[in-house]
């Protein structure tokens, strides 16, 4: 079977989505009465991120990806350095904003509403959005999870709907997605990348913030190394990977034997 994430990398990339130059990012943190500390999460990251193409951010925890992610979003002010994105860009993942104490059908809705969509849209897509998710199992009417509020989902089921509610977006220039792939059974994580693949292929950007080293070799074709906030690899997400685990394999502490 042909690979079509191959397929899409062959293309040349297009015009550029997001650009940054030399970003600096810090957050202040408050210590005690009257006091802070500065926190530099991003360190001078520079890149260029073109149509067509799905970049995924890898690194160890506190590397500054998510960071990164919200300011390419728009949400994270930057300290120092130019940082450019064309367009609408939607962040979508775990901290999308959705209600715990409300029903996974009102959290479609609200979801869909904070990514843009208007409610004629939001309705016409609901079904897709459900379907996706498959949180609605047939011959399983009598205990439909989207009646439920999201509280009582496991983390997995929650990660599910939050990408399905996110893949259902169109129009975005530039999709940021924060560890959507790291849960959902297999079929799941292949019809994601299936969807990865075809946002792609609608002229967009996407990034992808991921744990797992695997769901950035199958779902990206290029890859930002992030390291205590520099970048210190850019390039193939085959390589890049590599180099990482490489890495975290020989740089691991494992701590005293006794
Ligand atoms: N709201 C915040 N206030 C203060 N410091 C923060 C805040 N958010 C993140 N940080 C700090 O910024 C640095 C980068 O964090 P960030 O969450 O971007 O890393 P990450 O690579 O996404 O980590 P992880 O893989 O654990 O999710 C860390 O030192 C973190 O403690």
């Amino acid at each position: 079977m042909a690979d079509e994430r191959t397929t899409h990398a062959a293309k040349a990339p297009g015009d550029p989505t997001v650009i940054a130059d030399r970003v600096h990012i810090a957050y202040t943190v408050p210590t005690g009465p009257g006091g802070s500390r500065r926190v530099h999460a991003v360190k001078g990251v520079s890149f260029v991120a073109r149509r067509g193409e799905a970049i995924g951010l890898i690194g160890s925890n506190g590397s500054g990806k998510s960071t990164l992610l919200k300011a390419i979003a728009g949400l994270q002010t930057t300290e120092s350095g130019t940082l450019y994105t064309r367009g609408r860009p939607a962040l979508l993942g775990v901290d999308a904003a959705l209600m715990n104490d409300l029903s996974g059908e009102r959290n479609v809705v609200l979801g869909g509403l904070a990514l843009g969509m208007s409610r004629r849209e939001v309705a016409s897509r609901y079904d897709e959005i459900v379907d996706f998710s498959g949180l609605r199992r047939p011959g399983r009417e009598d205990d439909d999870p989207l009646s439920r509020p999201m509280r009582t989902y496991s983390s997995g089921m929650g990660a599910r709907l939050r990408f399905a509610i996110s893949a259902a977006t169109r129009g975005h220039d530039v999709l940021l997605i924060d560890e959507a792939l790291a849960t959902g059974d297999a079929d799941f994580r292949r019809r994601s990348r299936r969807r990865i693949d075809e946002l792609r292929a609608a002229a967009g950007t996407v990034f992808l913030v991921a744990h797992s080293a695997t769901a950035i070799r199958q779902t990206c074709d290029r890859a930002l190394w992030l390291e205590a906030g520099t970048l210190r690899l850019d390039g193939p997400a085959d390589e890049v990977v590599a180099a990482y685990e490489e890495s975290t394999r020989t740089e691991t502490p494992t701590g005293p034997r006794t």
